[in-house]
């Protein structure tokens, strides 16, 4: 595709054409999106993110996709994403409020080298590429390997688990970038981790059963944002606390960038409940990221807000 105007959003898309969405979309719109690297992956892959932003020193919010690598649709997802926020910049008076205050940060592959692997080795493939010492089992669940509750029995201490949580925190590099990130940065508002399947949204804590002390907003807020993606296609959602709505989990995304303190921390389980699960026919990829997007504006507009 010469623009994003006519690159393909009904399909999915293997890391360079992905990469050549970001360039070109940087290009055509200079004056709104820039791509920074945070990292690099531990083959050497650039960890791109896009940031939105209209003005200096503006509080952020943060989203990722693909950090497991096989949810392909959350890739596709935040590719649409990204065509979405310069479309409606300008647009949309909702948009438009929330990039005139805030930037937004959006990591399309956070998995690179495990969207690589499904890709030409393996579709399955959900941790990252990096080798286990003695072990002959490769990766760490890149979901598993945050510095809140490490190392629990929310977690695999198994390097062939696929919930492996890795030799210590923030030992992977795809993930160190993203705490560096956070860190550096110092001012963001709120923080949405993309995944699928289950059709769930999800807020912390998933390593421990004592709720969030913001627990009554953040699941008045989930309940307001899945009640705006339902009313799209009637995809229904089920909401609360990681640990009571799908399981205990230890070292995951969200409850470390809550415990620094970004209030509005959710995880998405995207489309669907199983019948086609990890391999969603591509042609739900829209339907999925217009609803999807109707929560997250339901999120950025309550953090605008609040
Ligand atoms: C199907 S899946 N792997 N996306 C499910 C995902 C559930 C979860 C989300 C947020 C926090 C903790 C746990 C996981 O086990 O990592
Ligand atoms: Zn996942």
């Amino acid at each position: 595709p010469r623009s994003t105007d006519d690159f393909v959003y009904t399909t999915y898309h293997d890391l360079n054409s992905i990469y050549s969405f970001m360039d070109m979309l940087v290009a055509e719109n200079s004056n709104l999106v820039s791509k920074i690297v945070i990292g690099k992956s531990y083959e050497s892959r650039p960890l791109n993110v896009l940031k939105f932003s209209t003005g200096a020193n503006r509080p952020g919010i943060w989203i990722d996709t693909g950090i497991h690598s096989r949810e392909w649709v959350t890739q596709a997802s935040g590719i649409w994403f990204a065509k979405k926020i310069v479309t409606d910049y300008g647009r949309d008076p909702v948009l438009t409020d929330i990039l005139n205050n805030y930037d937004i940060f959006l990591e399309i592959v956070t998995n690179p080298d495990g969207f690589a692997y499904t890709h030409s080795s393996d579709r399955m493939w959900r941790k990252t590429r990096k080798p286990n010492p003695g072990s002959s089992c490769v990766g760490v669940d890149p979901n598993r390997n945050w510095d809140a509750g490490f190392g629990g029995p929310g977690a695999s201490s198994n390097p062939c688990s696929q919930t492996y949580h890795g030799p210590s925190a923030h030992s992977e590099s795809e993930v160190k970038a993203i705490v560096d990130f956070v860190k550096s940065h110092g001012n963001l508002k709120a923080f949405l981790s993309i995944h699928s399947y289950s059709q769930m949204l999800l807020y912390p804590h998933g390593y421990t059963a004592t709720p969030a002390k913001d627990q009554a907003e953040l699941h008045d807020l989930a309940r307001k944002a899945i009640t705006e993606l339902k009313s799209l296609y009637n995809t229904a959602y089920t909401f609360g606390s990681i640990i009571t709505t799908i399981y205990q989990a230890d070292g995951v995304t969200v409850d470390w960038t809550y415990d620094q303190g970004i209030k509005y921390s959710y995880t998405f389980e995207l489309r669907d409940t199983g019948r086609y699960g990890f391999i969603l026919p591509a042609n739900q990829i829209v339907p999925t990221a217009e609803e999807t997007w109707l929560a997250l504006m339901a999120i950025m507009e309550h953090t605008k807000n609040n």
